[in-house]
């Protein structure tokens, strides 16, 4: 038999026939386990025409062969993301948020570099061998003992309060070296084959200081395409039906009903269920609301007008007859808003066309807006490459929005941008 005999036979026959004998009959753990390595495979062996594994927006409530892949990753990510969280809002509340400039001119905080090392340090306990693109580094730390010691203090005292969830992700960091280390880690230079993550541990920093929005931030993405995503965002309300207004950006401190947890695994849909202290909280499935009249959406956008261009934004919607003034919120919140329909479109148009968006700060909001139902772009329509490195360099601004109503924001978006060219 020639090797493609033998190749196609294992591909078109023999792994559904494993698969679907996996799910009918009940396995003992060891063979279940057997049966998710065996769905991973056929990632790599169909890679285009999922049709046994992509279900409809909401599926992660069923649970089927479908839902395990992936389901260790997700959880990991979920706590991981949940213990940091729980650093980021000790920072908040504290007198000194050890703020420091980086070379871009950019903020970065103790509650950065604290939240990098714990989720790192979580990844590598539960997949020792993959990789992290992370945004911060420890070079600060190494330079300044008394920075060092402050994360050092957060980092120990940051932790889940259920020993299991706490277990599940390595337990506390062994001693303030090994989170120098971990913070190190992030290092990855990312790329098309194998598990990359891609982690921004505060992504809104500058929300996060002026007591905004912000969102802690954590995608595994595999083979280059973004496929589990989680956002801890403390300062979006708990209800996904609670109205999205102006006043969302500018004073969001944790409070009552505030904090959630957004995630979703591709081919599985997209949840939201309330930010903990220790074990997770039940779920809900979201979606993306399907309004049919463009005049009816509401669109997100930075608050920093530096991060993406205003006028082009206003000018965008007003010509798609969209009258509600924009929500301006900082991070990846604006992703999880559109997710659960309390937006519709996220808009991010480039100021500066040699801006590179990095990979961080996209990747688990755009799993998330596609397993609710929508797609996320570039400004001209090219699909967002994540494997080409830790920016999106090949792609120029960002456009996200319900499948249906994107070929008519593009073609409004495209129109304005290539008047100014
Ligand atoms: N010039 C420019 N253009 C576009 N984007 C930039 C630019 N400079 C920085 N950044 C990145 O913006 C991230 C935060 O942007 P957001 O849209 O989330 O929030 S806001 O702009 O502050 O409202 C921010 O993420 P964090 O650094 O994690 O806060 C940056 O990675
Ligand atoms: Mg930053
Ligand atoms: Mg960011
Ligand atoms: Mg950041």
């Amino acid at each position: 038999m020639s090797p493609h005999v033998t190749s196609s036979s294992f591909k078109y026959f023999l792994i559904p026939l494993l698969i679907l004998a996996a799910s009918l009959f009940p396995l003992p753990t060891f063979v279940s386990r057997s049966a998710t390595r065996l769905f991973q495979l056929t990632q790599h062996f169909y890679p285009s025409s999922p049709t046994i594994l992509h279900r409809s927006p909401n599926f992660s409530t069923n649970r089927s062969i479908a839902t395990m892949a992936y389901d260790k990753e997700l959880e990991v990510a979920l706590l991981a993301v949940q213990r940091a969280t729980l650093l980021t809002k000790s920072v908040f509340s504290s007198h000194s948020k050890g703020t420091l400039t980086k070379s871009d001119a950019s903020p970065v905080t103790i509650g950065d570099f604290g939240a990098q090392a714990l989720i790192i340090s979580s990844i590598k306990h539960a997949f020792p061998e993959d990789e992290v693109v992370g945004e911060e580094d420890a070079d600060d730390l190494r330079k300044d003992s008394s920075l060092r010691e402050l994360v050092w203090e957060l980092v120990q005292a940051a932790k889940l309060e259920d020993s299991a969830a706490e277990d599940k992700i390595g337990g506390p960091i062994a001693s303030s070296d090994a989170m120098l280390d971990a913070l190190d880690k992030g290092n990855s230079a990312g790329g098309r084959k194998g598990r990359i993550w891609a982690l921004d541990p505060i992504d809104g920093t500058k929300g996060f200081l002026r007591g905004g929005q912000y969102a802690v931030c954590l995608a595994l993405m595999v083979d280059g395409v973004p496929t589990v995503g989680v956002l801890g965002c403390p300062n979006l309300p708990v209800d996904d039906k609670a109205p999205l207004d102006a006043s969302i950006g500018a004073d969001a401190d944790s409070g009552e009903g505030k904090g959630v947890l957004f995630s979703a695994v591709k081919g599985q849909g997209a949840a939201s269920r309330p930010l903990g202290k220790g074990a997770l909280q039940t779920s809900n499935p979201i979606s993306m609301k399907s309004i049919t009249n463009m005049s009816d959406a509401t669109f997100c956008e930075s608050v920093e007008s530096g991060h993406s261009n205003h006028g082009d934004q206003a000018n965008i919607a007003s010509k798609l007859g969209i009258t509600k003034p924009s929500v301006r919120m900082d991070s990846q919140a604006k992703y999880a808003s559109i997710a659960r329909g309390a937006g519709d479109v996220y808009l991010r148009l480039p100021f500066a066309k040699k801006y590179e968006e990095k990979i961080w700060d996209h990747a688990a909001g755009v799993v998330i807006v596609q397993e609710a139902g929508g797609e996320v772009t570039d400004a001209w329509g090219k699909p967002l490459d994540f494997g080409i490195g830790r920016t999106l360099k090949e792609n120029n601004g960002i456009v996200g929005a319900p499948k249906a109503l994107l070929p008519r924001v593009l073609e409004v978006v495209k129109e304005v941008l290539s008047a100014k060219e």
